[in-house]
């Protein structure tokens, strides 16, 4: 157990008393698994995230996220250097409107010199593919451009779970693949765990495991291949399967193949392919 990053036991919670918009979740996560969180509009996975790095209280149960009780009060930014997370709307994440200074500000803030701290953000904006915006004043990039900021922020300070809650919605594709390739990266590199919150099922797809959360509740978990072919389940948590998953079932329908669903292009190639 000691090994977990985050430890989740009978989370609970209610922004209104009374009506539970967590209920009873328990999770682990590993040191540098990729987890996928799908759940569709008010499943309660923003406020899962929240508690994850302390920014709403706890009220029932135990969590755990890199050994640290998110309770402790004492301990909390050490908990948010550790464990990273970038929302869908960047913007009241900044705190500073200078990008390089916003960027080196987690460093600092954790004992970095000057100059080592802005090396950290020089290197994580490259990252990010914002290379050279050091001086540029955040609130006047675009939306996705923002995102990659915040992301670039989370790489500075070295954590060792980063917490992406629909972090790429804004971004344009190419641009996705690219921030999917740096956060890929930062988990092979640094061993760091992923914890992916979207609504994109392609990219579910490449995660080593899938929750899906209904109405405050983790109602499975598992490996793609197995939750992402599973279109009672995901019906009846309000969502679709894969592009690749439907495409499979109408060539099976069809009467053209045979066999498991494959849940990703590669898998789909390859199951043509044999
Ligand atoms: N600060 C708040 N006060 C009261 N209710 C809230 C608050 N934040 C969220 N909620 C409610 O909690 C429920 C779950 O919201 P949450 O944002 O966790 O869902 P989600 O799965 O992340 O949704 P989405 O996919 O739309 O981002 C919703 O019904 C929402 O209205």
């Amino acid at each position: 157990m000691g090994e977990k990053v985050v430890e989740a036991r009978g989370v609970s919670h209610a922004y209104v008393r009374k009506r539970p918009t967590l209920k009873d979740v328990s999770l682990d996560v590993a040191p540098g698994e990729l987890v996928a969180i799908v759940g569709e509009n008010g499943s309660g996975k923003t406020t899962l995230a929240r508690h994850l790095n302390a920014l709403i209280p706890l009220q029932e149960g135990e969590l755990r996220v890199v050994g640290i009780d998110v309770r402790d009060a004492a301990n909390v930014w050490e908990l948010r250097r550790l464990c990273g997370m970038v929302f869908q709307n960047p913007e009241n994440q900044f705190v500073s409107s200078v990008v390089g200074e916003d960027v080196a500000f987690g460093p600092k803030n954790f004992g970095a010199g000057e100059k080592d701290a802005r090396l950290a953000a020089s290197s994580a904006l490259a990252a990010v593919g914002l290379e050279g915006l050091e001086r540029r004043d955040v609130h006047a990039l675009s939306g996705g451009q923002q995102q990659r900021v915040a992301l670039a922020g989370v790489l500075a300070s070295g954590p060792q779970v980063i917490v992406l809650d629909e972090a790429t919605s804004m971004i344009d594709p190419r641009g996705r693949d690219e921030l999917v390739r740096t956060v890929l990266a930062a988990r092979s590199e640094r061993g760091a765990a992923i914890i992916w919150i979207t609504h994109d099922m392609e990219l579910a797809a490449r995660a080593d495991r899938v929750v899906v959360m209904r109405e405050g509740e983790v109602v499975a978990q598992g490996a793609p291949e197995d939750v992402l072919t599973d279109e009672d389940l995901l019906s009846s948590a309000g969502l679709e399967p894969p592009l690749v998953v439907r495409t499979w079932r109408v060539l099976q329908a069809a009467g053209a193949v045979l066999g498991p669903a494959p849940v990703t292009v590669e898998g789909l190639v390859s199951a043509l392919c044999a």
